[in-house]
């Protein structure tokens, strides 16, 4: 993974694990090399799992510890996607109920905490982590996560990450791991925050940058973004670590969300179509089984529910999802054209609310519409076939249209974006993103959002949609778009989301984790002239 980027020099702390002269550990190195830099410790294990007569005893495998060691080394050897190889491992070794949950709880949660973690390794030895072999490295992030932030036992937690340096990486670097988590579980992690983390009086985004484990550039851009300041930029930052809740959406006309409470779910906060899933596989609740429902994050419904419920004059047959793929937003979009808004808005009709409510009232899309789902990549624009039933479905470039320009009366445009507001789902991502992708993704962002504009009619809507808040991808490119094009107005997004609050001073709609418990998902809803 690229980088760590926290916030800077550790102060010194508890007491060092006496790593020697640098020098890589791990396999490449014999034992014996490494025997006496882990502080010369020979004392018994935290775990207490030395032998009678000294002789280390035989290590035991540990099949939920070692997958998700497995995951942590595939994320680094070869940048797997965390959320997609687990559910693979945890297949192939017969994994499930609560050995499945314990798996995925320490790979994901050691990959959200590496940036603490590592500060804290850092002060339990002379080697800087970047200087550790990364296996070893990794399995004793695994053991730091289970020491810091769960209620696993010191001496478990220990003695299994002692165990599995042993198995997987050697008996040399299994004293290294012992001697490093001992000085680690000497606090907890409240305790080593104010050790490792810079002062925030003199710099608190390194403050923010190592007590929440993100990068330093990711905790500037929200900080700017949420512009709450520091206490509300930590309560996002908490946010981001913590598991996401299961949202389902049931599409209108093909599920209702009776359907999803019956088979489990418990009522949602905002979306009518939402349902929260508590526990259990969605896959087995029959309604998502048969794509008539789907996981869904909350924002992500309401946004594309918001394109909706503005009121158009004159035809209103014709919608476009220009960027679909993989076609969460345009399954929705398909069933609200095809089948309408049928759970509505308390004190709106469709009949009267576009005559005697004026342009800026939401209204309940009665339905008879439909939708054309383009996406660039080919296999993205195949799944959004299996979930978007009733559209027409095209590969094709947005910033090169096929079609007719001023064709559509509504246009979604959820352009590619550097995903920062969707870091709960994908625990490794913050430590993949390159603030050097900005400029570019700017660049794609300004070209779609230019071309969703062309694309509507006259008296059209344009949804332009980023699951990030980075300025530099939200009100920045709508702003440039709209000063360089003179043909576009811009609506208050909050007035067609009447059921959630706290969107932010308008006109634009910005979700949050921490205030809404959904992605940072950003709205511009935008009328053409
Ligand atoms: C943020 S994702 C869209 C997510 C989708 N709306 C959903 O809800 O499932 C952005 C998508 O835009 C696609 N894309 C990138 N450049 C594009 C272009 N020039 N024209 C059309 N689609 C593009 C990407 O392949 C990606 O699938």
């Amino acid at each position: 993974m690229s980088d760590r980027g926290n916030g800077g020099g550790s102060r010194e702390g508890g007491g060092r694990a006496h790593g020697g002269s640098g020098g890589r550990a791990g396999r490449g190195q014999g034992p014996g090399a490494r025997q006496g830099r882990t502080g010369g410790d020979r004392r018994q294990g935290a775990g207490g799992n030395r032998g009678r007569g000294g002789r280390p005893p035989r290590a035991v495998h540990d099949e939920a510890r070692n997958t998700a060691y497995d995951l942590l080394r595939a994320v680094d050897e070869r940048d797997a996607y965390a959320n997609l190889l687990m559910p693979v491992l945890l297949r192939e070794r017969g994994l499930s109920g609560r050995d499945a949950g314990l798996a995925t709880e320490l790979a994901y949660g050691t990959l959200r905490g590496l940036g603490t973690y590592d500060e804290v390794v850092a002060a339990c030895s002379d080697r800087a982590p970047e200087d550790l072999d990364p296996p070893l490295l990794d399995a004793i992030r695994l053991g730091v996560h289970q020491l810091l932030r769960t209620r696993i036992p010191p001496h478990a937690a220990v003695g299994t990450t002692v165990d599995l340096v042993r198995l997987r990486v050697g008996v040399g670097p299994s004293k290294y791991a012992n001697a490093v988590l001992r000085k680690v579980a000497t606090r907890s992690l409240e305790q080593w925050i104010p050790i490792v983390a810079p002062d925030p009086a003199d710099d608190p985004v390194g403050h923010l940058a190592v007590a929440y484990s993100h990068p330093r550039w990711i905790v500037t851009a929200l900080r700017d973004a949420v512009g709450g300041g520091d206490d509300e930029t930590a309560a996002l930052l908490a946010a981001d670590n913590e598991r996401p809740r299961v949202t389902l959406v049931a599409r209108p006309g093909r599920a209702s969300v009776r359907e999803l409470l019956a088979a489990g779910a418990l009522p949602a906060g905002f979306s009518p179509y939402a349902a929260y899933l508590p526990e259990g596989d969605p896959g087995m609740i029959p309604a998502v089984a048969e794509s008539r429902a789907a996981v869904q994050d909350e924002a992500s419904q309401l946004v594309a529910l918001a394109l909706t419920r503005v009121p158009v004059a004159g035809g209103d047959g014709r919608w476009l999802d220009m960027c679909a793929g993989p076609g969460g937003k345009a399954g929705l979009l398909d069933a609200l054209a095809t089948h309408g808004d049928e759970a509505g808005l308390p004190g709106a009709s469709a009949a009267g609310a576009s005559s005697e409510g004026g342009p800026t009232r939401p209204v309940p899309f009665p339905g008879g519409a439909r939708l054309l789902a383009a996406e660039l990549q080919y296999h993205r624009a195949r799944l959004v076939r299996q979930t978007a039933g009733e559209a027409a479905v095209v590969a094709a470039d947005g910033t090169a249209p096929a079609w007719r320009p001023g064709a559509f009366d509504r246009v979604m445009v959820d352009a590619p974006c550097t995903g920062l507001g969707a870091l709960r789902r994908r625990p490794e991502s913050r430590w993949r993103r390159d603030p050097r992708s900005l400029p570019e993704l700017g660049r794609l962002q300004r070209a779609l959002l230019g071309s969703a504009l062309g694309a509507a009619r006259p008296g059209g809507v344009v949804a332009y949609v980023t699951c990030s808040p980075h300025l530099a991808e939200t009100v920045t490119v709508v702003g440039d778009v709209l000063r360089d094009r003179g043909d576009a107005e811009v609506l208050d997004a909050r007035a067609y989301l009447p059921e959630v609050g706290d969107l932010g001073g308008g006109p634009y709609a910005q979700f949050w984790p921490h205030r809404h418990g959904t992605d940072a998902m950003f709205l511009a809803l935008l009328r053409r002239r």
